[in-house]
């Protein structure tokens, strides 16, 4: 399974309103992953929107990703992405298989990327390289470290953090695999919009 291409992210607060909506116009504009992110405690809505996810996500052979939460993605059957404080990897690997995607956030630490290889990651994730509305506190990844891990690692490479299409050629010119956005997709005013825009992210692939 290659990865490489867009990584869409979703967020409960921007997509209030359009949530599926929008992701189907995602789907349209031929994302390669997508991450269901939300922060909430919900377990009945988040069980029951993942599961309308995992649905959007079949025909296009998209793959779903769940954030944090290494228990709802065995129930699903998908991938799952973990931070640094969202338990180890090696035990998420031993409940999801050997197939599943399983993503390691790594900030701006190539040692963090290294373990996470060592301990059965699918892909490490750096960020973030711009400022983010999604997340304004995260801690900041530069472009030399790209190169560096690109180098270094097997293992895709997602960017994360304030990526939009005005900024994201860079990264992938420096070897970046998937380019992990929230705002720059569903951030748009119309579902064509957000078909639109993860279209000419995943151009930035063909010219790579
Ligand atoms: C692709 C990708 N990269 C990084 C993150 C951030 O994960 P984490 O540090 O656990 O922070 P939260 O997203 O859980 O707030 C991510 N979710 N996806
Ligand atoms: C969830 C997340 N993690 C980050 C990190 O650097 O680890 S940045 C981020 C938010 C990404 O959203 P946007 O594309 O709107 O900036
Ligand atoms: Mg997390």
């Amino acid at each position: 399974m290659k990865l490489r291409g867009v990584y869409a992210i979703t967020d409960s607060q921007l997509l209030a309103g359009k949530f599926l909506k929008y992701v189907q116009a995602a789907l349209d504009g031929g994302i390669t992953l997508l991450q269901y992110r939300d922060k909430s405690n919900d377990e009945a809505r988040r069980l029951r929107e993942a599961e309308k996810l995992r649905q959007l996500c079949e025909p296009y052979k998209a793959h779903l990703i769940i954030n944090d939460d290494a228990e709802l993605a065995a129930r699903l059957n998908v991938g799952v992405h973990l931070g640094q404080t969202d338990g180890p990897l090696t035990p998420a690997r031993a409940l999801l298989g050997r197939k599943a995607i399983i993503g390691s956030t790594c900030h701006a630490s190539l040692d963090l990327a290294r373990q996470a290889a060592r301990e059965g990651a699918s892909y490490v994730a750096f960020g973030r390289f711009f400022a983010s509305q999604t997340k304004p506190g995260a801690s900041p990844a530069s472009i030399e470290l790209l190169s560096q891990a690109r180098a270094e690692l097997k293992l895709p490479i997602a960017v994360i953090g304030g990526i939009t299409l005005d900024n994201a050629a860079p990264l992938v010119a420096q070897g970046a695999d998937l380019l992990a956005v929230v705002h720059a997709l569903f951030g748009a005013d119309t579902a064509q919009e957000v078909t639109r825009r993860a279209r000419a992210l995943n151009a930035l692939f063909e010219t790579a």
